[in-house]
């Protein structure tokens, strides 16, 4: 199970551009891409609210700012986003090794399957799930044990690979081995410090076997 954002794909300049289309849209003031940087990973929902209160926008414009994000965000999917180096390798190898791939996001499934299609990551994957395929996101371990069960294979044989605590605590909770990736969004903190099996600087470091 990969995670996308952080993990795949490089998809905080996405972030910054439709949240600062957004808030323009709303006449609010921008936020730093820090901000955003420390504040992505758990679903886009507590993006646009953290986002809106970093603004100083009341908390009742989310009903009218969510449904604007998402269109914003769809249409830009991808456009300032890059797939990070050694990916496909590290995707291609476990591939060669016959090893059953999902994605596993806190991103919504839909913008998440035309992120991967648009970066020509799509072929890889039996399944991809996303933030709203599950009555729960991670850190809660219900959508990893749903992911295992769809690629049949046991959570204690089935590697998270993520970069984030988020991810991190998903994966210990749902009894899944854990590798991270040192380059991606840990919400301003040091990967390094979150226990792992491994943690790995490409995806193509990652040797399983
Ligand atoms: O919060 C998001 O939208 C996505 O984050 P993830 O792909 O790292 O789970
Ligand atoms: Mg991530």
């Amino acid at each position: 199970m990969l995670d996308l954002d952080g993990t795949l794909v490089h998809t905080l300049g996405d972030f910054v551009a439709a949240l600062g289309c957004m808030l323009d849209e709303l006449g609010l003031p921008a936020v730093t891409s820090g901000f955003i940087e420390r504040t992505v990973g758990r679903g886009g929902e507590h993006l646009v609210r953290s986002t809106l209160a970093e603004a100083g926008g009341p908390a009742e414009l989310f009903g009218h700012a969510w449904p604007l994000y998402q269109r914003i965000y769809a249409g830009l999917n991808g456009a300032h986003a890059t797939v990070y180096p050694g990916v496909v390798e590290g995707l291609e190898a476990l591939r060669f090794r016959g090893v059953p791939l999902a994605v596993l996001t806190n991103k919504p499934a839909a913008p998440a399957a035309e992120l991967l299609r648009r970066k020509g990551l799509d072929g890889f994957f039996t399944h991809v799930f996303g933030g709203d395929s599950f009555e729960r996101k991670k850190p809660d371990p219900l959508p990893l044990l749903k992911t295992c069960e769809a690629l049949g294979t046991p959570p204690s044989a089935t590697w998270m690979v993520g970069d984030s605590r988020n991810d991190a605590e998903a994966a210990h909770a749902a009894g899944c081995p854990l590798v991270l990736v040192t380059y991606g969004y840990n919400h301003g903190e040091d990967i390094r410090a979150v226990p792992a099996w491994r943690h790995v600087t490409r995806l193509d470091d990652i040797t399983f076997f």
